[in-house]
């Protein structure tokens, strides 16, 4: 098992309450890259949170990997977890989102499949996944999986620090820098929003709304 290493570097809190004005598609109107996989939805309603990625890669569904994981966390950080495409067994559950919670997690990401969907849903962490599993991982150490390394999850490098975005929507994951460079902008294009509905409502014609396209 590599990787057991503490994050040290915290994100910047400025950055992060700057990021939790935005709404995240906003940036899919800027961005091309850092987007998971569509399949990967939230599970439960009316979520939106920002926050530093703890990594597990978690090998032939090897619970003491997302233990170990668990054991990592700090206020604020998002696990994400890579499974290698394994969407029949769930290395996330009741235990493991009370664990997280506990830890003042903002949420869990999983390229696969979650199980306790009833309990996730009233514990009220946010978690994405590809959809839920009767079958869970199990007590048994693989060693290719790996704490806090760079993980595969939806399509995206994710590492260890970088900052994950998610929603209802989907999930989000860009560096600090990628994070710090496009929220001015992002939040600018929010502020202007409102004000193109407002035009829609009374009666202009998209084009005059927006005659250079919708950013
Ligand atoms: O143990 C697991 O793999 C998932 C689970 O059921 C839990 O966290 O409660
Ligand atoms: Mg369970």
């Amino acid at each position: 098992m590599n990787g057991t290493v503490r994050l040290t570097q915290a994100l910047d809190a400025e950055l992060v309450s700057r990021l939790q004005s935005v709404s995240f598609p906003t940036i899919g109107h800027f961005l091309e890259e850092g987007f998971l996989d569509s399949g990967i939805r939230s599970m439960l309603r009316n979520v939106h949170l920002v926050g530093r990625a703890v990594t597990v890669r978690v090998a032939s569904a090897d619970a003491f990997a997302t233990n170990r994981a668990l054991a990592l966390l700090e206020p604020g950080d998002v696990l994400v977890i890579e499974t290698g495409h394994d969407t029949t067994h769930a290395p996330v559950g009741a235990v493991t989102a009370c664990a997280a919670q506990c830890a003042g997690a903002a949420g869990i990401v999983v390229d696969g499949v979650v199980t306790d969907i009833v309990e996730l849903r009233g514990a009220g962490l946010p978690v994405f996944a590809r959809g839920t599993s009767v079958l869970t991982a199990k007590r048994k150490l693989d060693a290719n999986s790996a704490v806090n390394v760079p993980v595969l999850c939806g399509g995206v490098m994710v590492n260890p620090g970088d900052v994950v975005m998610a929603d209802d929507n989907g999930v989000l994951v860009l560096s600090p820098e990628e994070a710090a460079a496009i929220v001015d902008l992002a939040l600018s294009t929010d502020r202007a929003e409102p004000d193109i509905l407002r035009r829609l409502r009374s009666g202009e014609a998209i084009d005059t709304v927006l005659p250079g396209g919708m950013e």
